[in-house]
C-alpha cells in the first residue's frame, strides 16, 4: 500500500522552504480520478484540517522525563500531532539507566512503514538510534518517502551519563543521516563525539564545532552549551552555513532538566510542522524549555538527582488535591456571589466576606467583582481558594476565564454576553465548572450543547444589584427547568423572605438559590447566610 511522495498541502512551501536544495518535495499531482483510490482520500482529507504532524523516531524512557514519552507531551503542548517509532525501550528513572533493550532493525522499519504509508508526516525527529544497523534502516526508509524535513538530536548518552548510543553509530551519523538533516541540535558532549573527541570549552570552540558539523551536510546545526562552566548563561549557538547567532537564557537552578535536549529538539520540528522558518522555530523552542523549566523547578518526582519537567504546565494544580473535589449538583444549594462595593460599604474585606459566608452555611461561591483589575482580581482568587478549598467549598469566577485559568479557580459563571461556554470549555478543560446564565429554553439547550455544568436562571424577581436584567418570574424559572437535564440555580432578588416559594415550584432540576444583596448588602454575612441556610433546610425538610 505504500505510496511515494507526501502530497502538498498549504505547509509544505514554507517547510519546503526551510529545507531547501538538500531535500527536493515531492508534489504528487495524481492523474487517478478513481473516488476510492488512496490518492483520491488523501486529496479529499488534504482540503480538511490538515494537522501538522512530527513523527519521533525514538527511545522510549519509563521515567516519562525523555525520549518518546518528552516528545509526545512537546507535541500535545504545541498543538502538534505525534506520531511514534520506538528504536529501543530504555529502563530508567531520576537515578540513572538500569538497563537498554533496542528494538530490532526490522521492526523499527515496520513501524516506520506503518506511520509514513498511512499518515501525512511533515516532519521527522529522530533521538535514540541505539545501532548502526537502526541508523541504516532509518536512512533507507526516509529516502524511500522522501520526508519534507528531518530534524536529528544525536543522542549518545542520557542526562544522568548513561550510554543510549555507541560510537559505532556515528559512521552512519556521518555519511547517512546528518546529510538529510534540516537540522541537527548536538550538546557540547554530542558535538564533541561527532567531531573525534575534541576538547569543546568555550562559545568560540561552540563556533568552530558547527560550523566542521555544518560540513557533514545538515542545513543548519544548534550546538547547545548548557554544560559550559556556571557562571555564564546558557548559551547556544547556532549555525546557518554563513552566520551564526548566539541564543542566550538565564540558567535555571533545579534538578528537573532531565530531558530538555529531546524536549527542545521536539519543539523545533512541532514549529516547523506548523510552518515556523528555522530560526523562529529554534527560538520559540528555547523559550518552551526555559518556561517549563522555570514552571518546574520545585516539582518533586523521583527521589535521584535528575527529576522530569511539566511539559504541559499541569502537574502543580494538583498538588494539594485533597482539598478539591467534583462537582455535585446540590452544591448549588446556598450560592453566595460576592460584590465588592456592597463589602467595602459595610467595610469588611471580600476575602473576610467569603469566609463569613463558608461558615454561615453557604454551598458554593462565585467572585464577581466588576471592578477589580486583573492582577488584583486573580491574587484575590487565589487568596480566596485557599479559604474555600480548606472548607471543601467550591468557588467559580464571574466572567472572566482568564482570571479563573490563572487562579486555578473551580470554575467560570458566564452570561449571554460574555465569552462562549464552548470556548470557556476548550480553555478551562473537562474538569472545570462551567455555569451559564439563561433566560429561555432555547438559551438553556444551547447551554447543555456548549457542555455547561449547571444554568443560572433569573433575574426571578426585580434586583437592583444586575441593572437593565429582565425580570422572568417564578414561570419563567419553571419553563426554564421543564426544558433541560441540567441542574438550575435561580437569582435575582431573593433572599430570607421569598426563598421558600422559589425552592416549591416543584421542579426537581432547581437544586438551590444565588444570592448577592441578601447576603454581603448587610452588616453580619455569616448570621444572614444561617438564616437563609435554615429556610432551604426546612423547605427541603418538608414532604414532597
Ligand atoms: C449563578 C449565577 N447566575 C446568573 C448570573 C448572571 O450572570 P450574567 O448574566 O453574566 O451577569 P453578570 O453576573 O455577569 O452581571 C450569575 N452571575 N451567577
Ligand atoms: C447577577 C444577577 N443576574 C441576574 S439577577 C442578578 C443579581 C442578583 O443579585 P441579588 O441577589 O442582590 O438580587
Ligand atoms: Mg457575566
Amino acid at each position: 500500500m505504500a505510496y511515494s511522495g507526501f502530497l502538498s498541502h498549504p505547509l509544505s512551501f514554507q517547510v519546503s522552504g526551510v529545507l531547501s536544495a538538500r531535500l527536493p518535495v515531492t508534489i504528487s499531482t495524481s492523474s487517478d480520478r478513481n473516488p476510492n483510490s488512496v490518492m483520491a482520500v488523501l486529496e479529499e482529507r488534504s482540503s480538511k484540517h490538515k494537522v501538522p504532524h512530527v513523527l519521533t523516531v525514538a527511545g522510549s524512557d519509563s521515567g516519562a522525563g525523555a525520549g518518546i514519552q518528552a516528545d509526545l507531551k512537546t507535541c500535545a503542548a504545541l498543538g502538534v500531532y505525534c506520531s511514534t517509532v520506538i528504536t529501543a525501550i530504555t529502563a530508567q528513572n531520576t537515578v540513572g539507566v538500569q538497563g537498554v533493550h533496542p528494538v530490532p532493525e526490522e521492526f523499527v522499519a515496520e513501524q516506520l512503514r506503518s506511520v509514513l504509508t498511512d499518515m501525512q508526516v511533515d516532519v521527522v525527529k529522530t533521538g535514540m538510534l541505539p545501532s548502526i544497523g537502526i541508523v541504516k534502516t532509518l536512512c533507507r526508509i526516509l529516502k524511500e518517502f522522501r520526508v519534507r524535513a528531518l530534524v536529528v538530536d544525536p543522542v549518545m548518552a542520557s542526562t544522568s551519563g548513561d550510554v543510549l548510543a555507541g560510537p559505532s553509530i556515528l559512521a552512519g551519523l556521518w555519511k547517512e543521516l546528518l546529510p538529510m538533516a534540516v537540522i541537527v541540535t548536538p550538546n557540547l558532549k554530542e558535538a564533541s563525539a561527532l567531531l573525534g573527541g575534541v576538547q569543546l570549552a568555550t562559545v568560540d570552540d561552540m563556533r568552530s564545532a558547527a560550523k566542521s558539523i555544518h560540513d557533514f551536510g545538515p542545513r543548519y546545526v544548534l550546538v547547545k552549551g548548557g554544560d559550559l562552566p556556571a557562571p555564564l548563561d546558557a548559551v547556544d549557538v547556532f549555525f546557518d552555513g554563513e552566520n551564526f547567532h548566539e541564543l542566550r537564557a538565564a540558567r535555571i537552578k533545579t534538578r528537573n532538566t532531565h530531558g530538555t535536549g529531546c524536549t527542545l529538539a521536539s519543539c523545533i520540528a512541532a514549529e516547523l510542522a506548523k510552518g515556523s522558518s528555522m530560526l523562529p522555530a529554534v527560538q520559540v523552542a528555547k523559550r518552551y524549555v526555559e518556561t517549563a523549566l522555570d514552571y518546574s523547578k520545585d516539582i518533586v518526582i523521583g527521589s535521584g538527582p535528575q527529576g522530569p519537567f511539566d511539559h504541559l504546565f499541569k502537574l502543580k494544580r494538583n498538588v494539594c488535591s485533597s482539598s478539591r473535589r467534583g462537582f455535585n449538583p446540590n452544591d448549588l444549594l446556598l450560592y453566595a456571589i460576592t460584590d465588592s462595593r456592597m463589602n467595602k460599604k459595610w467595610g469588611r474585606s471580600i476575602t473576610d466576606a467569603v469566609k463569613a459566608a463558608i461558615e454561615g452555611g453557604a454551598t458554593i461561591i462565585q467572585l464577581r467583582e466588576k471592578e477589580a483589575e486583573t492582577r488584583e482580581f486573580v491574587e484575590l482568587a487565589k487568596a480566596c481558594l485557599e479559604i474555600s478549598r480548606s472548607h471543601g467549598v467550591l468557588l467559580l469566577i464571574n466572567d472572566r476565564v482568564d482570571v479563573a485559568l490563572a487562579s486555578d479557580a473551580d470554575g467560570v459563571h458566564v452570561g449571554q454576553s460574555d465569552m462562549s461556554p464552548r470556548i470557556a470549555r476548550a480553555l478551562l478543560g473537562p474538569e472545570k465548572i462551567i455555569g451559564v446564565s439563561c433566560k429561555t429554553p432555547e438559551q438553556a439547550l444551547q447551554a447543555w450543547a456548549d457542555g455547561a455544568d449547571y444554568i443560572g436562571c433569573g433575574g426571578v424577581f426585580p434586583t437592583s444589584t444586575k441593572a437593565n436584567n429582565l425580570t422572568v418570574g417564578l414561570d419563567g424559572l419553571k419553563t426554564v427547568c421543564l426544558s433541560s437535564k441540567l441542574p438550575v440555580v435561580a437569582i435575582g432578588g431573593i433572599g430570607v423572605g421569598n426563598a421558600g416559594s422559589v425552592m416549591e415550584i416543584g421542579v426537581p432540576n432547581l437544586k438551590g438559590i444565588a444570592v448577592v444583596s441578601a447576603l454581603f448588602d448587610r452588616e453580619c454575612v455569616s448570621s444572614e447566610t444561617k438564616k437563609l441556610h435554615s429556610v432551604l433546610m426546612d423547605v427541603l425538610s418538608m414532604p414532597k
